[in-house]
């Protein structure tokens, strides 16, 4: 096995920068349908660009990481312990090579490993088969989707639903709600992975082992197939669409798989899949370890879709007319004040990046430098070191808003922040915060991390090094960042609309349809 740790490097490598070619074409399936020029069908232009533009630069498609977690088949007398401790020293390697984030962190101190190893992580399963050669399969899951998973335990009353019994129509249900609760936060349009039966936690490895189907093969249980063909039919009726902006697409794939059950439980497990969809495999030589093929179709496999101009200003139906806005840091009040939900702004000069550890930190302590009219973006990036010292940005698109909601308010009152850059939207308190201090929520599009790592020119300085890379305060010099206005200083919440219109349609699928 010479070579087995340089072919857990390559496939590292090759799930976190390629896309593959089932996942692309599902994207392009989406394009397609999307009425042209709307904020959905922008974004997913923006998104196919953001893939083409990982594959070119062998850089990550999104700067989270995710847990890895690896399966491994393997024959009689493979040696297991020697597989772990090479697929951990490839993690470790590609993490140095900024090919994954230093994503590994203590549940108790915050502190972050930087190598991506700790306890449980990475995740690797064994599991011995029958034929020669060693599979290994992978998945790079981030966390903003994971957090969308969700778990039923039937029967139960569902939101807008009403009665979900334990047979094939409760589970229709649940799945339906499992794609509306996750809005765009999961950046929309998502995969799912639907695990019927098992305990709470073979649910959960039952829904998430569907993810490493291919998003075009067939459900051999003609009972799941015809749950799998609804779901894809109706989830699409809700109205999400990418990133939650409003749309025809909300759903990208649902599998489904069974196991059997106790007597006394009954659970429906939902594993939500952003789109940045990274999964990949290869079947190696038992013996060289030499990767012998791939298991999923390799993204550079499928023709290259046409890219537009992502925020070319356009009217469209259904849509009142686009306005871009450039605009500099810092912001003043009157600047922002002028700016309605719907409107692309384009952001240059200053930004600096927060997350989960700095908005706790700023609730009592001050910030090391002034916020007045600053943009503070919800990022926590994928960054390398040069030979002379220099920080460069890697990856960094939007990370889920919503965690801030409990400090954000605070923030741009007691700083005196003006925009505020994420994805997913936040709640009413920030809306009003926005209202009474004149501040602006933009949503960036979740996953395009090189689209946006590009935008950052130079990396000004850094904050809070010991919160760790993802959670550090980077100061970066920005040029072109688009971003939409998705809640304004007027009260007024795209977010909001659409989690009020896709409920409504949810309400729809109320009546029996399997019985
Ligand atoms: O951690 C991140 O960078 C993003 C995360 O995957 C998210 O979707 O919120
Ligand atoms: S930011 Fe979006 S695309 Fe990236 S891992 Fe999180 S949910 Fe997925």
């Amino acid at each position: 096995m010479q070579q087995f740790e340089q072919s857990m490097y390559k496939l590292i490598l090759e799930t976190s920068t390629n896309l593959p070619a089932d996942v692309r074409e599902a994207i392009q399936g989406a394009r397609e349908q999307e009425d042209e020029g709307t904020r959905s069908a922008l974004s997913l232009s923006t998104i196919a660009d953001n893939i083409l533009m990982a594959e070119t630069n062998v850089s990550p498609i999104c700067q989270d990481t995710g847990m890895p977690t690896f399966i491994v088949h393997c024959p009689v007398g493979a040696n297991q312990i020697v597989m772990k401790k090479q697929i951990l020293a490839a993690v470790a390697r590609a993490t140095k090579d900024s090919k994954l984030r230093p994503n590994s962190v203590d549940s108790l101190t915050g502190a972050n490993s930087g190598d991506n190893l700790g306890p449980g992580t990475p995740v690797i399963h064994f599991e011995q088969w029958e034929q020669e050669e060693v599979e290994v399969k992978l998945i790079l899951k981030g966390g903003g989707c994971e957090n969308k998973n969700i778990q039923y335990s039937l029967p139960m009353e569902l939101e807008g639903l009403g009665k979900a019994g334990r047979d094939l129509d409760g589970i229709r249900k649940c799945v339906m709600h499992s794609v509306y609760q996750a809005q765009g936060q999961g950046c929309s349009a998502g995969f799912i992975g639907v695990g019927i039966g098992g305990d709470r936690t073979t649910g959960y490895e039952l829904a998430k082992h569907q993810l490493f189907r291919h998003a075009d093969d067939t459900n051999p249980n003609a009972e799941l197939r015809k749950l799998e063909e609804y779901v894809m039919e109706h989830a699409n009726q809700l109205g999400i669409g990418t990133m939650g902006f409003g749309g025809q697409v909300s759903l990208l794939g649902c599998k489904v798989g069974v196991m059997n059950r106790l007597p006394a439980s009954f659970f429906v497990s939902v594993a939500y899949n952003c789109w940045a969809f990274r999964r990949q495999g290869v079947l190696l030589d038992a013996q060289s370890g030499e990767i012998k093929q791939w298991v999923y179709r390799t993204g550079d496999s499928v023709p290259k879709p046409e890219v537009q101009e992502p925020v070319a200003a356009s009217a469209v139906s259904g849509e009142p007319e686009r306005r871009e806005v450039v605009l500099q840091t810092p912001f003043s009040e009157e600047q922002i004040r002028s700016l309605r939900v719907g409107d692309v702004v384009i952001i240059n000069g200053m930004m600096h990046t927060g997350r989960d550890a700095l908005h706790h930190y700023l609730m009592d302590h001050d910030a090391p430098l002034d916020l007045n009219g600053a943009a503070i973006y919800h990022c926590g990036p994928v960054m390398s070191k040069d030979d002379n010292g220099e920080w460069h940005v890697r990856a960094a698109g939007p990370t889920t808003s919503i965690r801030e909601e409990p400090y954000q308010g605070h923030i741009i009152k007691k700083f005196g922040i003006r925009a505020v850059i994420g994805k997913g939207g936040m709640g009413a308190k920030t809306l009003a915060a926005l209202q009474e201090h004149g501040a602006v929520y933009l949503n960036a599009i979740g996953g395009a991390a090189q689209y946006y790592a590009k935008c950052f020119t130079k990396v000004e300085g850094v904050d809070y090094m010991e919160f760790g890379v993802p959670e550090a305060m980077w100061h970066l010099q920005t040029e072109g960042f688009a971003a939409i206005v998705t809640m304004d200083s007027h009260g007024n919440s795209l977010h909001a609309e659409v989690e009020k219109d896709s409920f409504a349609k949810l309400s729809q699928f109320k009546e029996p349809v399997f019985i």
